[in-house]
Parts: C-alpha cells; sequence; structure tokens
C-alpha cells in the first residue's frame, strides 16, 4: 500500500550550516549534492524540521512566524487532522473520538496526510508541526517517506504555563478543556518526550525554552533558521 515517493530519492540542494558556538553544531547527514542535472525543484529531497513540544507550548504560533520569516511551508499534523474530521471522510468519525480522548491516531493515517501535502507543496523547506508524537510514528516515518529530518526543535514549556494557554485559546478545539488536556499532557510525557530524547542523542534537537512573550520566544527561534543555508 505505502511506497516510497519518487520526490524523495534526491537530496536537498546543498546547504551550508553555519550555526554559531551556542548553536548545536547541526548534524547535517545530507550534505552531498545528488541531484541530477536537469532536475526540477520537485525531485530535489526536502529539508525537514520537525517542531515539537507540549499542548499549548507555542509550536503553532512559532511556525507561523518562521515560515513567514524564512519562507517555510507549514504543516500541523493536528490540523491536516481536525481537517479530515471536517471533510466527513471516512476516517472522520474514528479521528474525532482519538483526539477527544486526547490520544494519537494510528501513523498510517497521520503520514498519508503529511505526505500528500508535502507531494502537493512546491516549497521544499517544511516545517511538521506536532509529529512525530510516538516512536512508532517517527519510525513509520522514516520507513514510509523514506527520509529522517534534518532538524527537529523542542518547545520546552511549564506545564502550568501550557495549561493556562490552552484554557484561553478560545479557538473551539474540542480537545481544550481540562480533562483533555489532562491526558494530553500525560501522552505527551510517556510517549513524546522518548522521541525528543531520541533526536537529542542524534544531535539533531534545538531545545528552546518556550517561555516569555510569543517575540520573546521567536528571538530564540531566529538564530536556528538564519544559520542556514539554502542554495
Ligand atoms: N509565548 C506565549 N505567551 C502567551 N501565549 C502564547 C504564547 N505563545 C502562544 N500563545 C498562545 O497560547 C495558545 C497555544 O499556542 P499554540 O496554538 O501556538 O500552541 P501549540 O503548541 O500549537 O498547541 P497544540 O499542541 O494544542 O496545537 C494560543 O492561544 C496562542 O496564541
Ligand atoms: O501526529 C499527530 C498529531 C496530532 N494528533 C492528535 O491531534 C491532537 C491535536 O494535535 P495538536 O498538535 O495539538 O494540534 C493531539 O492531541 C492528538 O490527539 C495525533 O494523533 N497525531
Ligand atoms: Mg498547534
Amino acid at each position: 500500500m505505502w511506497r516510497r515517493p519518487a520526490l524523495f530519492s534526491y537530496w536537498i540542494p546543498s546547504y551550508l550550516c553555519t550555526a554559531s558556538s551556542n548553536y548545536i553544531d547541526l548534524h547535517v547527514h545530507h550534505l552531498h549534492r545528488q541531484v541530477k542535472e536537469g532536475d526540477t525543484s520537485k525531485q530535489v529531497r526536502p529539508f525537514i524540521t520537525f517542531v515539537l513540544g507540549g499542548p499549548g507550548s507555542g509550536k503553532g504560533t512559532q511556525c507561523a512566524k518562521i515560515a513567514e520569516t524564512f519562507g517555510f511551508a507549514h504543516l500541523s499534523a493536528g490540523e491536516l487532522l481536525r481537517k479530515e474530521i471536517s471533510s466527513g471522510c471516512e476516517n472522520g468519525e474514528m479521528i474525532l473520538d482519538i483526539i477527544k480522548e486526547g490520544n494519537i491516531v494510528p501513523s498510517e493515517i497521520t503520514i498519508n496526510l503529511i505526505r500528500k501535502e508535502i507531494e502537493l507543496s512546491e516549497n521544499r523547506k517544511i516545517l511538521v508541526d506536532g509529529f512525530p508524537r510516538t516512536n512508532e510514528n517517527r519510525i513509520a516515518f522514516e520507513s514510509i517517506i523514506g527520509v529522517e529530518p534534518d532538524l527537529v526543535i523542542f518547545f520546552d514549556c511549564p506545564e502550568e504555563e501550557m495549561v493556562k494557554r490552552l484554557l484561553s485559546r478560545n479557538q473551539g478545539r474540542i480537545d481544550d478543556n481540562i480533562e483533555t488536556i489532562k491526558k494530553r499532557l500525560e501522552v505527551f510525557d510517556k510517549l513524546n518526550l522518548p522521541v525528543i530524547n531520541y533526536y537529542s542523542s542524534k544531535g539533531k534537537l534545538q531545545k528552546i525554552k518556550a517561555v516569555g512573550t510569543m517575540e520573546d520566544i521567536f528571538e530564540k527561534v531566529y538564530p536556528v533558521f538564519a544559520s542556514l543555508r539554502f542554495e
């Protein structure tokens, strides 16, 4: 059923990382330019950044700023799942039940949605907001899509602050109530922190303390992206 899409079979355009000593030495594994003459941009492997953090840590807010400032495409896994629910597709009801409980949707569903968006996008610089949620998600992404992320951002925010933000978000989300928030926080600790630790051990993680105003936090995000060079 799953195939490795052709668009991922070429490497990214060459880029240089000029990270200063304050920022991780990005272990960019794909520095070799293997794009053949005449290849179109669609065939160039995208630069993938996973953006992780607890519920309400500010992933969506900061991704919007990164997208605007640095020209990334912003794909939110949660948004894609919510769109599936509103589209009334066959999986909609099941996805709704899982989100209401703060649980994790099966990997194949989420990855299929992310894959389609990447394929549709002309942009080769991609932010994947809120994915992978579990090590199982991560392994499935690597095996189905056939690539690892180039960079992983983790917005580290105290629980109390996350709860406060979620309870005043007022976007009508079915999961922004205190019972579901508690469950989402438990699921984050149990299933998402191991993913974050995994990327830390691989030298791909940029941890950003997500306290202060949105602007304060973006000041810490900015140099991470400003240090990347794309051709
Ligand atoms: N630094 C900040 N200070 C105060 N409020 C913030 C800050 N950053 C974001 N918010 C607000 O907190 C709420 C949650 O932010 P956001 O939606 O970006 O978080 P998220 O990590 O994407 O959450 P979720 O995982 O639930 O999708 C929003 O209402 C947003 O406007
Ligand atoms: O990869 C994913 C991403 C999200 N979910 C489910 O959606 C909700 C909301 O996600 P946000 O990132 O907070 O918008 C999340 O609590 C999960 O239930 C998922 O299953 N897999
Ligand atoms: Mg979000």
